[in-house]
């Protein structure tokens, strides 16, 4: 949009020569208000009758009325305006009318005027104006006493800053409109850029600029030129966009103009190997790039997500205040965001979030599972359950959600009854099991509810099965809920458990140095898996280099939850229920509290096979037998 500059002062300030030089360099029309007084207004001058109120209301008016002519180059308007009410009658909704006030003393400026008007000079009405002079509050101020060029200069710049928006947003879908509403509302005016495709995407970024209130001081974009050019520099640019070759095409386009110290940050979920991938590239080319990891769906996006950027130090210093501004915050009121650790660590540290988020979602629909088609409970007094549940130790945000969406009907009927029982998923559940498993990372839990929404999927396959089979689920009968939510938060806490030991286990592979207990503490709030247990975490993760299990306060815990972890996973096999991650969680556990495991058959039949070698437990060394030749 165009700005109309109104250049303002005292009469003999240089309202006319500052103008006209400012219009040469921003090569916009000059106008002087004086040309726009009525033929009285003018007599009334010539016969030096000083000009009351009623008569400046009509012509402050008539210049208004040519607004709609200046608006589309933006103009540079020289006018005394030393009333705030002037200035306000000079400003309109729909354009941006700023002011530049040109100060200095009486004694320059009567210096000035009696240099300047040899002959005559009258000192009273230059004081009468001295007399009349609001200072404006807001707008560009400079020293009138500069020299001309100086004055030219401070303008010009104060005229960039002014206009440059602190940070730019590209794509504006579910994510990317939220998080530009957010950042609106705390007072971080965006420049904004969707793509352009003929006919289907056209004006994005100034419809939603259109519809949103909040964005009325953010500036729209279809041209990536316009829009990098409308950034103030070093330049920020926050990409949502689709993970994948959409952040590649994005980065490419924007490439061409840029500069160097220039900073790119992807908010999307993207493969934390890509985020390194960018790193390096764009890291020769002198621009930054910055992984950022962002967590809470469409609703913590406008009201506060949790922030997980990786990067440099640097980097982030330079981006902090943006995001820990629209970041949640937590129970001390910090915000939900911090660095989370180097190059592409902030999306790993967001891939095994969603991975944890997997399992915890899965173990509420194998909650859901057993109490429903086995327990033969209605919908509503599983929702009364888990609405219990979430006031206690098990309170998290995917119970809460849960409760709402068993309680939601649809024509008088439970909507979940209606949903298809194929899950779906974008990648992030996957990439975090290959990657923990290329660490040699165990991600029982995770990887198993992966594969438990790529069961699901095959849904034609499960109803031939059941056909051919015929095996019914069995009833279970008086389900003690209390020692199923004992069952539910144990293996809740392997979850986290092997959540975070991934993260400890990556952290030193990739030598990131990440904060478990600080990664914790940003999870607490915005984020999908917040709960209750995370913010236990916050404390036993708190200089505690260990598997979670292996925590004094959660020993106690598990030796009593394990117990009724067993009887469930029990009990719900044998009625033929599907529980994959409540007895990963199980199995995992079992595993880990046993010094002695059966990996020495696996030893020896790999070594029968293979000649693979093993090592012995009665001795050191590396040992093959030649198993068929008997001793
Ligand atoms: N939805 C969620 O709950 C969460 C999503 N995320 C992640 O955030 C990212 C965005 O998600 P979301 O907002 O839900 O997705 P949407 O599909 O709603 O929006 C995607 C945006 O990317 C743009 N886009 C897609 N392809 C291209 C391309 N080739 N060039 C330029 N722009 C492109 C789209 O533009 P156009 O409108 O023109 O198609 C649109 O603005 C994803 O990586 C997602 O995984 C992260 C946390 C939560
Ligand atoms: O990142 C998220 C929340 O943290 C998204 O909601 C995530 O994309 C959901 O993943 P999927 O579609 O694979 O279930």
């Amino acid at each position: 949009m165009a700005t109309i500059y109104i250049v303002m002062g005292v009469s003999g300030v240089g309202k006319t020569t500052l103008g006209k030089a400012l219009a040469k360099r921003l090569i916009i029309p000059f106008y002087d208000a004086d040309d726009f007084h009525s033929q009285e207004n003018k007599a009334k001058m010539a016969a030096g009758i000083p000009l009351q109120d009623q008569d400046r209301w009509p012509w402050l008016d008539s210049i208004v009325a040519q607004y709609p002519l200046w608006k589309t180059k933006g103009a540079i308007l020289a006018c005394s305006a030393l009333k705030e009410s002037y200035r306000t009658r000079l400003k309109v909704d729909q354009l941006q009318v700023k002011t530049i006030y040109l100060s200095a003393n009486f004694s320059f400026v009567a210096q000035r005027l009696a240099a300047r008007k040899a002959h005559f000079f009258n000192p009273d009405l230059l004081q009468s104006q001295f007399d009349t002079l609001e200072t404006p509050k807001s707008g560009i101020v400079c020293d009138a006493t500069l020299p001309k060029e100086a004055i030219v200069k401070h303008i010009m710049n104060a005229i960039q800053r002014d206009q440059a928006s602190p940070l730019g947003l590209i794509g504006l879908g579910v994510m990317g409109k939220s998080l530009a509403r957010n950042f609106a509302n705390h007072d971080i005016p965006l420049s904004l850029y969707n793509r352009h495709v003929p006919g289907m995407e056209e004006e994005v970024a100034l419809q939603c600029i259109r519809t949103y209130p909040e964005l009325k001081d953010c500036k729209g974009f279809d041209d990536m030129e316009l829009f990098v050019n409308s950034l103030a520099l070093p330049r920020k640019i926050f990409l949502m966009v689709n993970a994948g070759p959409a952040v590649d095409a994005v980065i490419d386009s924007l490439l061409p103009y840029l500069t160097e110290g220039d900073m790119i940050m992807d908010g999307g979920n993207s493969h934390y190997l890509d985020t390194e991938r960018r790193v390096k590239d764009l890291q020769d080319k002198g621009i930054h790039f910055v992984g950022v990891g962002v967590s809470g769906g469409e609703e913590g996006a406008l009201k506060g997500p949790s922030i997980m950027p990786g990067g440099t130090t640097e980097a982030y210093h330079q981006v902090a205040p943006f995001l820990e501004a629209i970041a949640a915050k937590d129970a001390q009121g910090n915000a939900c965001c911090a660095k989370v650790g180097s190059g592409g660590s902030g999306h790993f540290v967001k891939m095994i979030h969603n991975g944890i988020e997997y399992a915890e979602m899965q173990l509420i629909a194998e909650m859901y599972d057993i109490l429903h088609f086995h327990g033969k409970i209605s919908l509503t007094e599983i929702a009364d359950r888990f609405d219990e549940w979430n006031k206690g130790e098990t309170n998290s945000y995917l119970l809460e959600i849960s409760v709402i969406i068993l309680q939601k009907t649809e024509d008088g009927q439970p909507l979940i009854d209606v949903i298809l029982d194929k899950a779906q998923q974008k990648g992030t559940g996957s990439w975090s099991t290959t990657a923990a498993l290329q660490i040699g990372a165990p991600f029982d839990t995770i990887a198993q509810a992966v594969l438990a929404r790529i069961i699901s999927s095959q849904k034609e396959q499960r109803l031939k099965g059941q056909q051919l089979y015929n095996i019914k689920r069995e009833e279970i009968k008086n389900i003690d809920t209390t020692i199923l939510q004992k069952a539910y938060q144990t293996a809740r806490m392997i979850n986290h458990a092997i959540g975070f030991e991934t993260l400890r286990k990556a952290s030193a592979h990739y030598q990131w140095d990440l904060q478990l207990s600080e990664i914790a503490r940003i999870w607490t709030n915005g984020c999908i898996i917040r709960s209750k247990t995370m913010e236990r975490l916050i404390e036993i993760l708190d200089g505690f280099d260990d598997n979670i299990l292996f925590h004094e306060s959660v020993i106690p815990q598990l030796i009593k939850g394990n117990v009724a972890l067993k009887h469930i996973v029990q009990h719900a096999l044998g009625a033929g229920a599907a529980i994959p991650v409540l007895s990963a969680s199980l199995s995992y556990f079992n595993a880990m509290i046993q010094g002695d495991s059966s990996a020495n058959m696996i030893q020896a039949q790999r070594d029968f096979f293979g000649a693979h070698t093993y090592e012995r437990k009665d001795k050191e060394g590396v040992f093959h037998t030649d198993w068929e030749v008997s001793q």
